[in-house]
């Protein structure tokens, strides 16, 4: 067993609640950004980019919280290279116990060209703005957005004034997903060679997805001397996302001979917080995906599992307990009681106050009467529903009866509580979701357009649970909503409420002072 406790320590550096959330439709709510902070934190990130607080009131608001919360990490807010920006980043994160300003500028060609600033201007915009952030805070992080297509001697100038204007962390952003490893590698080794004092900073590697490269790419920047990675929750990011973090974790773990760092992750908690982001952000982590993916440690050919069943080693470098996967053979069923759901929830992570795990349990039960077997991921699913569900409940759905087939008209009769009011409507439409959604539409009118309606199948066989993600879009504001059910019709619906739901406090948050009561409900 390799003692790790001498390597050198690579700092996790986690924006998920900042870059993850740049995804199209990632948005998530003040509420399900503290959860994921307070995970990030547990879990043993060093440092939490919350949000851009600048960008909106409610990424002020909710950097300005977790900093307040915050535990152990660092937590960092993003700022342009202007004073406004600055300033605001640092009204957010004032109140942590460890507070940091990250502060960036385009510096390749194509990004100087934007702001209209020669060389000159632009390093006189650098030293300027970091010197400014550097009066506020002691902990300055300074990024040339678009380093890779920067012109290297400009890189090593730049970075030397960001140093000398009090700059601790420099981070090198692969903003495009343009670089290779052997390259990410060398711009690492030329600006620990070339520019004077970077022995006395930490430099980061922040690397997107574009080209698949993003994970060996910043493993590479680490072997040539980055101490911090950024990286998010599912590789979640701008187009094809950042690097993914239970991918750089679980690369130094598992090839510590090889990359001889430690980080400070407890990587137990990988798989819980990679199904909370799947489900807050609405981006399903696809089945293959490296170390969270459904199929991740399942083996289906006969000769795979020939070799597991002898020796567990032949085709698995690791073990599923590593993330947090136990896989233990408790089978939950009809006759299953609160003790045995409690243990099966905690070994998939999730631990539950009583409140919580009675509800939870009055929901299992009613899903073990419609099912035969109830999986582990069915319980996800149903925890995860229980969890999304929890905090917004304008619009409930009470009862939904639906007629279909290849008769038409497709019929649905729908009771909604709107504001702890029943109301009732029968409604046809296209098809027997077309019908439900119609009902909801006809009782609670709004203008928000369904982008993304997407059904997966949580286990297999005809009774698994569906679990549906809708995605909807009004005046530029977009939300996601999912939930399971094994009705399809069902989940489908409360997923469109789940996501009205959301839609109210959003609108709420965008109109401060108003009644959200008042203002969404006309029917
Ligand atoms: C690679 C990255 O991930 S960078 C981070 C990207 N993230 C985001 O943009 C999410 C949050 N952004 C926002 O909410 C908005 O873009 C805001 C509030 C920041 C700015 O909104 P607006 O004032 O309407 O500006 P808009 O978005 O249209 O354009 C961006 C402006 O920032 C300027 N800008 C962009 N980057 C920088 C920078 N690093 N430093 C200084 N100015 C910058 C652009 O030149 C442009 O300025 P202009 O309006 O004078 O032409
Ligand atoms: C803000 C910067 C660091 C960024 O996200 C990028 O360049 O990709
Ligand atoms: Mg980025």
């Amino acid at each position: 067993m390799t003692d790790t406790a001498s390597q050198p320590r690579v700092l996790i550096f986690d924006t998920t609640l900042r870059d993850g959330e740049q995804s199209p439709g990632a948005t998530m709510t003040h509420e399900e950004k503290l959860e994921i902070a307070g995970l990030l934190d547990e879990m043993g990130v060093d440092v939490i980019e919350a949000g851009f607080p600048i960008a909106s009131d409610g990424d002020f608001a909710a950097v300005s919280e977790i900093a307040k919360r915050a535990k152990n990490s660092t937590i960092c807010g993003l700022a342009r290279a202007n004073l406004r920006d600055i300033d605001r980043a640092w009204e957010a994160v004032k109140h942590a116990k460890s507070p940091r300003i990250h502060t960036f500028i385009g510096t390749s060609p194509l990004h100087r060209a934007i702001p209209n600033l020669d060389m000159d201007q632009m390093a006189e915009r650098i030293h300027d703005t970091v010197s400014h952030a550097r009066n506020l805070c002691d902990n300055i992080q300074w990024s040339p957005m678009d380093a890779t297509r920067t012109e290297p001697d400009y890189l090593c100038r730049v970075v030397e004034i960001a140093i000398k204007a009090g700059a601790t962390t420099i981070n090198i952003p692969d903003t495009v997903g343009y670089t290779y490893p052997m390259e990410s590698a060398k711009i690492i080794r030329m600006l620990l060679e070339r520019v004077p004092g970077a022995d006395e900073i930490i430099f980061a590697t922040h690397c997107h997805n574009d080209l698949g490269m993003a994970t060996a790419n910043s493993l590479a920047a680490v072997e040539a001397g980055a101490r911090q990675i950024e990286c998010t929750i599912n590789g979640l990011g701008e187009r094809a996302g950042n690097t993914a973090l239970e991918e750089v974790v679980m690369a130094l773990r598992v090839r510590n001979d090889i990359l001889p760092f430690r980080t400070g992750i407890d990587t137990t908690k990988i798989m819980h917080l990679s199904r909370r982001v799947s489900t807050v952000s609405g981006f399903v982590v696809q089945p293959n995906k490296a170390i969270v993916g459904k199929n991740a440690f399942v083996h289906e050919s006969g000769i795979h599992q020939d070799g597991v069943l002898k020796n567990v080693e032949t085709f698995e470098i690791m073990k599923p307990e590593h993330i947090g996967l136990t896989v233990k053979n408790i089978a939950m069923g009809k006759h299953s009681g609160r003790a045995a759901l409690r243990a099966k929830l905690k070994e998939l992570g999730v631990e539950l106050a009583d409140n919580q795990l009675n509800d939870v349990f009055v929901r299992f039960k009613a899903l073990a009467d419609r099912k035969k077997e109830v999986y582990d991921e069915d319980l996800v699913a149903l925890v995860s529903d229980e969890q999304t569900n929890d905090a917004h409940e304008f619009l409930q759905l009470k009862k939904l009866r639906v007629i279909c087939g290849t008769e038409g008209p497709n019929e649905a009769e729908m009771t909604l509580t709107i504001d702890g009011v029943d109301h009732q409507i029968d409604c046809t439409g296209d098809g027997p979701v077309d019908a439900a959604f119609m009902c909801v539409k006809q009782l609670f009118p709004h203008s928000a357009r369904l982008q993304v309606y997407q059904v997966h199948a949580v286990t297999e066989g005809t009774d698994a649970q569906a679990t549906v993600s809708v995605r909807l879009e009004e005046d530029g504001r977009i939300v996601t909503g999912s939930s399971a059910d094994t009705d399809t019709i069902v989940a489908s619906t409360k997923a469109y409420i789940n996501a009205l739901n959301r839609l109210i406090v959003r609108r709420q948050k965008t109109a401060p002072g108003e009644d959200t009561k008042t203002v969404t409900y006309h029917g």
